[in-house]
């Protein structure tokens, strides 16, 4: 690596952390064979971080992922968060998956309301909280549509308004988009960076695709795999830039720390 300094995060000093993973392993048991996919993980995320984790394919992203959100149990060591010790799907954990799990029987402000009436909030303030978000994610003009009218990209803006909407404290996003074209690809990064911009949520975004780690990040992880683990954490430099994204790719910085970050999951 030339210029790129490769720095490990460092705490900032005016929070404690939201999330805070200690000592984690994840054995998957079968009747033949054991096998032991994440080990030692030890992993503090923030308030406004925005973490994206890279990795070959088979390194545990997925498997660390699924802990988080509470679908697995560690085998050892302990998910905090918020203080509170993390042991099952709830609210505090919103997910988007690679493939919008939207609802086909509800148009898309329902898909939106689904999560709020399960808060048992009022219909006025139901209302109020998906036209908040369908103007986030520009999809103001479909409210009334079904899933299946919308264009790829329409429906994981839509499953991301509806994870917004019932205001996790954390967005699990597993390669969420990794089944669109390249251009909506790109146009989908611009709208998930001004989401982030205005909820400063707290992001662990999973992709295999270096470049969208480095537009997108505030924080990239690589991990390594037999077993999982993490092998980088680093504050990513560019995510302090104003610049388009466009401008990003053309410095220099970026291509010495996308050389950095692939070389670093080759050498896995
Ligand atoms: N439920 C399961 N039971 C047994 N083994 C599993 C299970 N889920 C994943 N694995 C195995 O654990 C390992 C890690 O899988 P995981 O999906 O977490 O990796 P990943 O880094 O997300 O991969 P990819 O990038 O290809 O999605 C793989 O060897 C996979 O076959």
């Amino acid at each position: 690596m030339s210029t790129v300094s490769a720095e490990l995060h460092r705490e900032p000093l005016t929070s404690s952390p939201l999330i805070e993973v200690k000592k984690l392993s994840l054995t998957y048991n079968s009747r033949n064979d054991n096998l032991n996919v994440l080990d030692n993980i030890n992993l503090q995320l923030y308030h406004n971080d925005f973490v994206c984790v890279l990795g070959s394919s088979g390194c545990g992203k997925s498997s660390l992922l699924n802990v988080l959100a509470g679908f697995h149990q560690p085998t050892t060591g302990e998910v905090i968060i918020d203080g509170k010790k993390h042991m099952k799907p709830n609210s505090d954990v919103g997910v988007v998956f690679q493939h919008h799990n939207l609802f086909p029987w509800l148009s898309i402000e329902k898909n939106i309301e689904f999560g709020l009436k399960m808060k048992s909030m009022s219909k006025m303030e139901r209302k109020k909280i998906v036209s908040h978000y369908l103007n986030m994610v520009d999809l103001e003009s479909s409210a009334k549509m079904w899933p299946h009218q919308l264009s790829g990209g329409m429906k994981q803006r839509a499953s991301i308004a509806r994870t917004l909407a019932t205001d996790p404290k954390v967005i699990l996003m597993d390669e969420p988009f990794s089944a669109l074209d390249a251009l909506t690809r790109e146009n989908m990064q611009n709208h998930l960076i001004e989401i982030w911009k205005k909820t400063r949520k707290c992001i662990f975004f999973i992709t295999h695709d270096v470049e969208e780690a480095l537009l997108l990040g505030t924080r990239i992880l690589v991990m390594h795999p037999h077993p999982g683990r993490i092998v980088v954490d680093m504050v990513n430099p560019l995510s302090q830039s104003n610049k388009s994204i466009e401008e990003i790719k053309c410095l220099k910085e970026f291509n010495d720390l996308r050389y950095y970050l692939i070389s670093t999951i080759r050498r896995s």
